[in-house]
C-alpha cells in the first residue's frame, strides 16, 4: 500500500466523541515508550504526525489519524508508565479497555513489544486480556535496530513461548524499526488486505 495522505483528525478522552465507526481502524498499543508514535510516523512517512518523546507518557489521549481518506490509525497512551499515579493508571485501564472492547470498527489491535527485552509480565497480561475478549491482535516487535537480529529472534522466541502458556496459537508477528523502516511494508500490506474486506458495521449515529 502507498500512503498518499495521513492527517490528524482528533484527540479524545471520551468514547462518545470518537469519529463515527464507519472506516476500518487499527489501534497501536503497548508499554509507554515502546515506540508507538514513532512507528505510526514511519508507516505514514510523516515525521511529526504523532508526537514522540524520550520521556515515557507522551501520548495521553486516543488520537485518530486518517490514512488515504479511508482508514484510521489510532495512537493510544502507553500502559505501565511507572510514574503515573494509581488513580491515573486505573483511569487509563478503564478508558482504553472500554475503547478496545466497544469500538465496532476496530479491525486489529497492534500490540507493540520492545524487541530488546525478555518477555514482560504486563505485555503477556495485556495479550491475555485481548484473548479473553476475543479481540483480534498481532504482535509488533519494535526497535530491532538496537541489537543484533540474533538477539531479537531470541527474545521473540521467548515471548512466543510465554504466550503458549495461555494461547493455543501465537498470533502473527512483525519485526520493526522506526529508524530503518524494517517491517513497514509488511504491516501496510497486512492492513491493506484487511481493509479490502471491511464492511461498515451497523451503528446508531448520535441524534
Ligand atoms: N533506535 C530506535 N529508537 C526508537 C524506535 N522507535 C522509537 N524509538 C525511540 O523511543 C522513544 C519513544 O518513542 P515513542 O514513539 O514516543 O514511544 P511511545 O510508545 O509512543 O511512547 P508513549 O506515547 O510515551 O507511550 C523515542 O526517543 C524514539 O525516538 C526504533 O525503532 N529505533
Ligand atoms: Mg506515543
Amino acid at each position: 500500500m502507498i500512503v498518499k495522505s495521513a492527517e490528524f483528525i482528533c484527540s479524545n478522552t471520551q468514547i462518545s466523541k470518537l469519529p463515527p465507526p464507519v472506516k476500518p481502524e487499527y489501534a497501536f498499543i503497548g508499554r509507554s515508550n515502546v515506540g508507538k508514535s514513532s512507528l505510526i510516523n514511519t508507516l505514514t512517512g510523516k515525521k511529526g504526525l504523532a508526537k514522540t518523546s524520550q520521556t515515557p507518557g507522551k501520548t495521553q489521549l486516543i488520537n485518530h489519524f486518517l490514512i488515504n481518506e479511508n482508514w484510521y490509525i489510532v495512537d493510544l497512551p502507553g500502559y505501565g508508565y511507572a510514574r503515573a499515579s494509581k488513580a491515573n493508571k486505573a483511569n487509563w485501564d478503564k478508558f482504553i479497555h472500554t475503547y478496545l472492547d466497544k469500538r465496532e470498527s476496530l479491525q486489529c489491535v497492534m500490540v507493540l513489544i520492545d524487541s530488546r527485552l525478555e518477555p514482560q509480565k504486563i505485555d503477556i497480561e495485556f495479550c491475555n486480556w485481548l484473548g479473553e475478549k476475543g479481540l483480534s491482535f498481532v504482535l509488533v516487535f519494535t526497535k530491532a535496530d538496537k541489537q543484533s537480529s540474533v538477539k531479537t529472534d531470541q527474545n521473540i522466541a521467548k515471548f512466543r513461548k510465554a504466550m503458549l502458556a495461555t494461547f493455543d496459537e501465537v498470533p502473527q508477528f512483525f519485526i520493526t524499526s522506526s529508524e530503518t523502516q524494517l517491517g513497514r511494508d509488511e504491516i501496510l500490506a497486512f492492513i491493506s488486505n484487511i481493509n479490502q474486506h471491511f464492511e461498515v458495521p451497523f451503528f446508531n449515529p448520535p441524534a
